[in-house]
């Protein structure tokens, strides 16, 4: 991920993206609708649709994962390829991510992923997660995140990933790391990410209790920017992105660079020991049992 100044950010440590691909159509390029010129022209994946505005540089990335965009390990390779795509198109200088699917953001990692699945599957899977918070994280591309809907756990870390969170005013749209009351802990990475956030003493009591924050209290406690009536989201974020590209690129790249690389670096000494302790973790019998549960416990609810 070269930048133009020449500086590299993440290494390309898992790339076997496009090993895990199963029976996608990543790649595929297509009008959208109403469209014309190249700047019109949309492309993407089964799970991420990317509508490029080549005019502004700007890309808007649409989670398509239906009901409820949960992280799947298709979803996540999706979307490692749709950023890098973009990121070696000179043309584009920043992302607006936001979902497809009603009233929900991102629902977090896949819970059927890691729910009865065997060790080494879930190794894969945890990988294929480490690598897209690496590439997020320290993307060259201004990333802002439009949260048009709930936003837990692993949602949240998507867009604590972006460098800039735009949340709509909805009681329900509920953002924050909330692992703890599913048993699970969030690794040290998602923790350093929500401590360079909102600070060491929220990220404390958030944490442990398993805070999931409404609107009003998000932006309280800066885990967003921005809370907006839900119909200017898209616009709110647009007008965020322009204050960013109003920045010179490489003063802007090689300053987030600085402010996040640390904490990046932790992650990349120790990915190996994340990954074992994370399979070792959600392995154990009575977690297992409690992501089990959870599971059944939100299917139920639908009733
Ligand atoms: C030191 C050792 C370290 C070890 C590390 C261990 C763990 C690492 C943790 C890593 C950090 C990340 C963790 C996570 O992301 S865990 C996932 C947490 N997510 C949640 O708690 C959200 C659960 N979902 C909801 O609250 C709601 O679904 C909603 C997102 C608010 C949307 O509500 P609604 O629109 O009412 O939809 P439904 O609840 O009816 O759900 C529709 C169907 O989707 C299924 N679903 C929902 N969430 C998930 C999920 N995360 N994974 C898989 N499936 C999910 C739900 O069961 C429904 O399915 P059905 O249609 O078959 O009934």
């Amino acid at each position: 991920m070269a930048l133009a100044s020449g500086v590299r950010f993440a290494p390309r440590a898992l790339l076997r993206p496009w090993a895990l691909l199963r029976g996608t159509t990543l790649g595929r390029t297509e009008p959208a609708a109403g469209g014309g010129g190249d700047g019109a022209r949309r492309f993407g994946s089964q799970r991420v649709l990317v509508e490029p505005d080549a005019a502004s540089g700007v890309a808007v990335m649409k989670l398509r994962n239906p009901p409820v965009n949960a992280l799947s390990l298709e979803l996540l390779t999706e979307l490692v390829i749709s950023l890098e795509k973009l990121e070696n198109d000179k043309t584009f200088r920043g992302i607006i991510l936001t979902s497809d699917c009603p009233r929900v953001f991102c629902a977090g990692l896949d819970l059927t992923e890691i729910c009865g699945r065997n060790p080494a599957h879930c190794a894969e899977y945890w990988k294929a997660m480490q690598e897209l918070w690496l590439r997020m994280y320290l993307s060259s591309l201004v990333l802002v995140a439009a949260i048009n809907g709930a936003c837990p756990a692993g949602g949240c870390i998507i867009a604590l990933s972006c460098d800039c969170r735009v949340l709509a005013d909805n009681p329900k749209y509920r953002i924050g790391l909330n692992e703890t009351l599913l048993g699970i802990i969030a690794p040290f990475w998602l923790k350093d990410t929500y401590v360079n956030t909102i600070g060491h003493r929220a990220s404390e009591q958030a944490l442990q209790l398993g805070s999931l924050f409404p609107p009003a209290e998000a932006l309280q406690v800066g885990l967003v920017d921005q809370v907006v009536p839900e119909d200017q989201v898209q616009s709110t974020a647009l007008s965020e992105m322009a204050r960013w590209l109003a920045v010179p690129d490489h003063a802007r790249q090689l300053t987030k660079n600085m402010m996040r690389k640390a904490t990046a670096d932790r992650l990349l000494r120790q990915r190996d020991a994340d990954t074992q302790n994370f399979v070792s973790f959600v392995c154990r019998d009575s977690i297992q049992k409690s992501l089990q549960a959870y599971l059944e416990k939100l299917r139920q609810r639908k009733g």
